[in-house]
């Protein structure tokens, strides 16, 4: 299919980072909803709207701790001169059956219980003696210690307005309004409103599998002894975080050797678990570019991948497209660590939050001043420095040079500066375009 015609045209054409982000962005679709439970839906837009079953709170109950009581009989009560009444029982949080309060009664009741029969307001215990017979309370006494003030007497020191300290039945919400909206993202909030509301599972996207794959004969596992000219497979890790910092499951798979049967069996054995691939490494011009070579390859059925530069640095040689019976995306990342990080965070977050149909696929982006000067920057090309942003000066600091190889620059920048195309210098104080990595 991509054969050595189309090839080289794509060679000659740069793209430019906007140019290569509307191509991935053009041949994602959201996945298909399925019902999830609930914490398994965290992070995930909702596609059903949600009604509310049931009013919520259901039913009248208390916000303190203290004593169900009727109006009339504690009206003009004082400490000097409290008014006495007859404790009838507890109502716990929960209690199915309810004690009624008559005149000249009250009921313990514990924050969140229902509000019994008879009952018109509850008096915060710190406004009685608690039952026992001294001075305010500023607690009741535990149930299992002092049993008998369920019953007996409570003097209480102040008067109630009807209502008070009353959470009424649907002051939340009302049964059949509008709980949540399809296309909510479904935060910690939104999970505990639809467990309020008795929903066990919701129907949304799901997050979408991410499979990454680092290439590369010189990669040794973390942990392991490095050999003369190996070096640590990084790239696997940071990008694995990445997609799941996206919103990703993200799978991780070992380092793949330089050689194109092995990446190729590595490739299908994947594709059964991916909704998106992720490789890197093998993209360039070198004799070893296995990546390159093995995808440039593909028959028509197996799909069609497209390697091409980009007019960026870092991240200039990318490779796109869709393999496998699903057409599931592919995105080749250049190998050098920062370029395959910068470029995940260009054109793999943003293709991993369109899947999941979230609106916003983009970093924010801020104007920062540069405290710095930015001594060159490459014509033509949209450079990505790292920086050190503080939102509270809005002022950005370049960490490390512009070398691809920094990893620990990487590490400590939480943003990214741009450079754009036509501008080869920054002034110390200059305003640049500041990506906020979070
Ligand atoms: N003659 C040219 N050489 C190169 C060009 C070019 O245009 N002409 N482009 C350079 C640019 S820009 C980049 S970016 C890299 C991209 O190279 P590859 O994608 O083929 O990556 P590799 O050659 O496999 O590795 C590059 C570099 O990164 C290290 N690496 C790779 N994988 C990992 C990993 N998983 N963890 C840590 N480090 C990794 C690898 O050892 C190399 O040092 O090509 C330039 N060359
Ligand atoms: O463009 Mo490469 O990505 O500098 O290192």
């Amino acid at each position: 299919m991509n054969g050595t015609t189309g090839q080289t045209s794509h060679q000659d054409r740069v793209w430019s980072v906007a140019e290569h982000l509307d191509d991935v962005l053009s041949k994602i679709r959201p996945l298909d909803p399925i019902e999830l439970q609930l914490l398994d839906a965290q992070g995930c837009v909702l596609v059903e709207d949600i009604t509310v079953p049931v009013a919520l709170p259901p039913f009248d109950n208390s916000s303190m701790d203290g004593y169900a009581v009727r109006v009339a009989d504690v009206a003009g009560a004082t400490e000097e001169f409290p008014a006495a009444l007859t404790v009838i029982g507890d109502v716990a949080a929960g209690s199915g059956e309810l004690p009624v309060v008559g005149p000249g009664e009250a009921a313990r009741i514990m924050t969140g219980a229902p509000v019994p029969p008879g009952a018109e307001a509850v008096v915060p215990v710190e406004w009685t003696d608690g039952g026992t017979g001294q001075g305010p309370a500023a607690t009741m006494r535990h149930a299992s210690a002092a049993p008998q003030d369920a019953t007996g007497e409570v003097r209480v020191h102040r008067p109630v307005t009807e209502r008070a300290h009353i959470r009424a039945r649907g002051s939340d919400v009302s049964a059949g309004e509008p709980a949540l909206k399809a296309g909510t993202v479904l935060g910690p909030s939104q999970i505990g409103l639809l467990a309020a509301i008795g929903r066990g599972t919701v129907t949304v996207r799901p997050r979408p599998r991410v499979v990454v794959m680092s290439t590369g004969s010189e990669l040794v596992q973390p942990g392991e002894a490095l050999g003369p000219g190996q070096i640590h497979d990084s790239n696997s890790f940071q990008l694995t975080a990445a997609a799941r910092d996206a919103g990703a499951i993200a799978y991780r798979v070992g380092a793949v050797a330089d050689d194109a049967e092995t990446l190729r069996a590595t490739l299908e054995d994947q594709l059964i678990r991916a909704d998106i691939l992720v490789t890197s490494g093998g993209v360039s011009v070198g004799a070893y570019d296995v990546v390159k070579e093995t995808l440039t390859d593909l028959s028509g059925d197996e799909g069609l991948v497209e390697f091409r530069k980009l007019a960026m640095q870092p991240g200039k040689p990318q490779g796109f497209g869709l393999v496998g019976p699903e057409r599931t995306p592919l995105l080749a990342l250049p190998g050098n660590p920062v370029s395959s990080y910068v470029s995940f965070e260009l054109f793999v977050r943003p293709a991993i939050r369109a899947l999941m149909g979230l609106p916003e696929l983009h970093r924010p982006t801020v104007r920062a001043e540069c405290t710095e000067a930015i001594a060159s920057s490459p014509q033509g090309k949209r450079q990505f420095l790292r920086g050190s942003y503080d939102p509270a000066t809005g002022r950005v600091a370049p960490v490390g040079g512009p070398g691809s190889h920094l990893i620990k620059a990487m590490a400590h920048a939480n943003a990214l500066i741009i450079v754009d195309e036509d501008t080869t210098e920054v002034a110390a104080g200059g305003a640049v375009d500041v990506v906020l990595l979070g």
